[in-house]
């Protein structure tokens, strides 16, 4: 076959490839950005080069010349996009411009977008539009300036971009926008378009091999969970137009559209549906708003960066318009601009926003640079590389506007990036039908080996006495299974299958428990056989291979630094000494709220709860402002501790050995996204302890010596007990713990606690009179930590919280050291172990109406969540249990009582319902953030 295929290659003159790999292809010589990548193999193999990507053909150019001839000469046939499994996701199956199959439908659509909306009189009927957008920017700036503040430019481009975009496309203002979280469109932007790129599911089309590794490496949920945002924004959008809930300035194309549905002749060619009008939004949306913030952010960055080119620039500008004499900037003034415009198209020669323009897809056999390409081949143009070629830009590196004049080159280039939204689409539906041979033969010789190796087992199973499994597939286990949060599978699993389960996933084994009986044997009879942790790939790299309390093996490195950080933070004596913290924390939390009370203006209580935790741990474990830490972006705090759980959990690589989970996570970008973060985490313990290591004259803002300090005093000293040194890597571990296992639980538990009271006036109205009749603050006085003895209901609520909604609803995973018994089952060493608190705090045996929210139901119940009953356990139990139990419920407490005493919550809107949906992993979040009225009291 080989042979036939050189020779078949060799006949049709092929690009020159890199050496392949059997199987993957040239995968391996992707690693990084891809551009760069296809950059670097440019270097090496030319200007066209194919690769093969599992089953994918793809040439890349690389040159002007070559550009021409794909973009210009033969146009017509490369004017298709390979259809992929997120553009068909994304399009909704073709119905839309960027990826619509090539004709009448498609010609429709464009023709439609261009006329209300791309057109030249419709980009200029927006020009108020973005003038002033401009203008209100630049007040904002003007402001920042005269307080010598820095400001965050890529942000605030970014939001001009948007704003201009919302106002000119959706009729609506984007900080008005409810319905986007504006903190996080860049990061959906972002996720959006690194999802829509190629698939494992289109590289491995064989056998399903490859939509199972992106099932497995949750690639798939990522890009639908991403779609279905968009999608939610979508409808939105289109529903505020249809019932006008909303300030426009006046119709837009939206309107048009949605009036045109209705009206379409039953008999036309082509009907414009609502899929195709979202596409034509989604498209203005995705494409339009980070594209041109991007070229914009890269312009300033360059002018910084040459000071020649800056104060060019800016002096044409003062001489040709002369701006301190008019009100604002009007776009006539661009005019006269002719060295700016060079500046903008030097910054896109080197910064291209879209580096890879989008792929095409050859329709027939075209040659290029004399060789065939043929039909189904993916092009991909390297706009960015283009732009560095030597052989038209002098010192390509170099920022120099005035070479735009005399560069003919340029103009291809700009034709590309202006068709890039509008693109021609002809797409081919027929799937590829290659079977890759060999992966076809390695499937067929394993298959009789594998039915061998399950039968063996099983009868080995049944001998052993194990707990219960589920049916299960092949190679895979129960993984199928565990659609959607993992701990809401178990607990189905575990009422179909019994409290006490074995399941496979991949080469692992986990014993799920899911009952107080069953917890409590592993937690208390077998505490000591059950206390270590298992080892997985994101535990080894986050605790710095097990120097750190939550995944070190039990041993004497964890018992020192439980020991060392209980001494120093988690006592109760400590809890107590940081009461003013607390006390400090929650005072400027009520006066921020206070002063939104009087606005009338609803507050993201979500994000002020996040804000108020890091606060606190922050002070008392570094001694630091977190407000004033210039390593954390608190605006992101919450996503970033949501990420950080993602991919704290269990990957394919710990269920898949042999380097094929190792594979899927560095296919799905996994291990890259893993280590950036750790990086992030990295840099911030550096430098929090740098700043403890400067002379006490240079530290501006620690109050007293903290952990960190008594910590690196212990590593300093000469003389170190033998047995167990203390050194930097397991401090980092303990300043992590703390700062990642701190924040997050205890913000969670508040936010669902606030939740409830919001969902269950009668609750809410209890709690309230109880604070409102126990305490009195006098005028310019804070609430004093003491109060909360006073106050039993709250304690219920709280307690309450704790049964329904675990912050760790599956604790810490525990593993087996040698061989146990619970409930009767054989529980071998080595076995992963989880215990589902939800589940077990959901168990109608001992809560009656376990999912309403009854803070009664203690009134006269042992039941606790200290780690003696075993009900509930959202802390845990035995010698692993949470330390910071006591520090979380001090904080959870003083700042419940804060928010109720001064004020009453409403939500936003009347007549809607708190969402109450769960996200996430080792931590359960309220997905939708919590956002409520806040109503001043006293
Ligand atoms: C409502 C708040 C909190 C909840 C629900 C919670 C829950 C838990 C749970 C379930 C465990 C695992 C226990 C086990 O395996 O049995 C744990 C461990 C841990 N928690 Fe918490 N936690 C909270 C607050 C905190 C705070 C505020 C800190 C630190 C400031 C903290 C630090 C830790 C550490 C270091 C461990 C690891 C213990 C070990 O493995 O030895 N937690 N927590």
């Amino acid at each position: 076959l080989i042979f036939v295929k050189d020779i078949k290659s060799s006949k049709q003159n092929l690009p020159p490839s890199p050496p392949q790999l059997p199987i993957i292809g040239n995968l391996h010589q992707l690693r990084g950005l891809f551009h760069r990548c296809l950059h670097h193999l440019l270097k090496k193999h030319g200007p066209l080069i194919l690769l093969r990507l599992g089953v994918l053909r793809m040439v890349v150019i690389s040159s002007s010349e070559a550009a021409e001839e794909v973009l210009k000469t033969h146009d017509t046939e490369c004017c298709t996009r390979p259809v992929t499994m997120a553009s068909t996701v994304f399009s909704r199956n073709g119905n839309d411009i960027g990826f619509g199959e090539y004709g009448e439908a498609w010609r429709e659509l464009r023709k439609l977008a261009v006329r209300e909306f791309f057109s030249v009189t419709k980009v200029r009927s927006f020009r108020y539009v973005r003038e002033e957008e401009c203008d209100l920017m630049v007040k904002q700036l003007r402001e920042l300036a005269l307080k010598q503040s820095p400001v965050d430019l890529s942000k605030t481009l970014f939001c001009l971009t948007a704003s201009i975009v919302f106002r000119s496309a959706l009729g609506q203002s984007f900080l008005e926008n409810k319905h986007i979280d504006k903190e996080g469109i860049e990061e959906l932007m972002l996720e959006a378009h690194s999802n829509m790129s190629f698939n494992l599911t289109d590289m491995f089309p064989t056998a399903g091999l490859g939509w199972f590794m992106d099932f497995v490496s949750g690639q798939r949920k990522r890009l639908h969970d991403v779609f279905t945002e968009v999608d939610t924004f979508l409808n939105h959008i289109i529903d505020d137009h249809q019932s006008k809930n909303f300030t426009q300035d006046r119709p837009d194309f939206i309107d048009y559209l949605l009036e045109m549905i209705p009206k379409q002749e039953e008999n036309e060619s082509f009907k414009l549906t609502i899929d195709h009008l979202k596409g034509i939004i989604q498209g203005i949306y995705l494409a339009g708003v980070d594209t041109s913030s991007i070229t914009m952010i890269w312009t300033m960055a360059e002018l910084v960066r040459n000071p020649r080119v800056m104060k060019k620039v800016q002096d044409e500008i003062h001489s040709c318009i002369g701006i301190k004499h008019k009100e604002r900037i009007t776009e006539e003034d661009l005019d006269k601009l002719q060295y700016l415009k060079l500046v903008v198209q030097e910054s896109l020669r080197l910064h291209p926003p879209v580096p890879l323009l989008l792929p095409r897809e050859t329709m027939s056999q075209i040659k290029i640079q004399g060789y065939d390409i043929p039909p189904k081949t993916i092009l991909v143009v390297n706009a960015w590389s283009i732009g560095r070629d030597p052989k038209h830009w002098k010192d390509p590196e170099e920022f120099v506007p005035e070479r735009i004049r005399s560069a003919p080159v340029v103009r291809l280039m700009f034709l590309n990036l202006s068709k890039l939204i509008l693109a021609n689409s002809k797409r081919h539906k027929t799937k590829t039908k290659t079977m890759s041979t060999v992966l076809y033969i390695f499937a067929f010789l394993l298959l009789p080996a594998l039915f061998t190796l399950i039968f063996v087992k099983r009868t080995k199973d049944s001998t052993q006495n194990l707990p219960p499994s589920p049916p299960q597939l092949p190679i895979i286990g129960n993984l199928h299974q565990l659609q959607g949060l993992f701990h809401r599978c178990l607990h189905d699993l575990s009422k179909k299958h019994g409290p006490v389960l074995l399941l496979h996933l991949g080469s692992l084994k986990i014993v799920v428990i899911s009952s107080s009986e069953a917890a409590e044997e592993a937690l208390k009879t077998h505490d000591l056989e059950c206390c270590t942790r298992p080892k997985t790939h994101a535990t080894s790299t986050f605790s710095r291979n097990g120097r750190d309390i939550c995944f070190a093996p039990y041993g004497e490195v964890w018992r020192q630094l439980r020991k060392l950080s209980v001494l120093n933070f988690f006592s109760a004596k400590k809890v107590r000494s940081f009461r003013y913290i607390r006390e400090e924390e929650n005072d400027l939390l009520v006066t921020k709220l206070k002063e939104l009370a009087q606005k009338k203006s609803p507050v993201d209580l979500s994000q002020e709860i996040y804000c108020v935790a890091g606060s606190i741990i922050f002070r008392s474990a570094f001694a630091q402002r977190f407000y004033e830490n210039k390593h954390v972006d608190k605006e992101k705090i919450k996503e970033f501790m949501f990420e950080l759980q993602k991919l704290g959990s269990i990957s394919s690589s710990d269920l898949f050995p042999g380097g094929l989970g190792w594979f899927m996570d560095f296919m799905s970008g996994r291990h890259r996204r893993l280590h950036k973060l750790f990086g992030e985490v990295d840099t911030f313990l550096n430098h929090i302890i740098d700043d403890h290591l400067k002379n006490p004259e240079e530290k501006t803002n620690q109050d007293r010596p903290d952990i960190v300090d008594s910590l690196l005093n212990t590593m300093l000293k000469e003389e170190q007990d033998e047995s167990f040194k203390l050194t930097i890597d397991h401090l980092k571990g303990i300043i992590q713990n703390i700062y990642l296992a701190g924040v997050d639980t205890s913000a969670i538990t508040m936010i669902w606690a606030m939740a409830e009271l919001v969902r269950n006036p009668r609750v809410m109205k209890k709690a309230q009179e109880e604070i409102r009749t126990c305490i009195r603050v006098k005028q310019n006085e804070k609430i004093d930590e003491e109060d909360v003895d006073k106050l039993q209901y709250l304690k219920l609520v709280i307690k309450e919280t704790l049964r329904l909604h675990p912050a760790a609803p599956l604790l810490l995973p525990r593993e087996t050291m040698s061989q146990i018994k619970i409930q009767g089952y054989n529980i071998p060493p080595k076995t992963f172990l989880v215990v589902n608190t939800w589940s077990i705090g959901r168990d109608p045996k001992h809560w009656e109406d376990p999912e309403e929210f009854i803070p009664e139901r203690f009134i006269d119940s042992p039941a606790d969540y200290k780690g003696q009953s075993f009900e509930m356990l959202p802390f845990g139990s035995g010698r692993r249990m949470c330390p910071g139990m006591a520090s979380a419920i001090a904080t959870i407490e003083l700042g419940l009582l804060n928010l109720l005493y001064y004020f009453d919550w409403e939500l936003p809107e009347e007549g809607t319902v708190v969402d109450m949906e769960e996200d996430g992993n080792i931590t359960v979040v309220k997905k939708v953030p919590l956002e409520l009225l806040p109503i001043l009291h006293h």
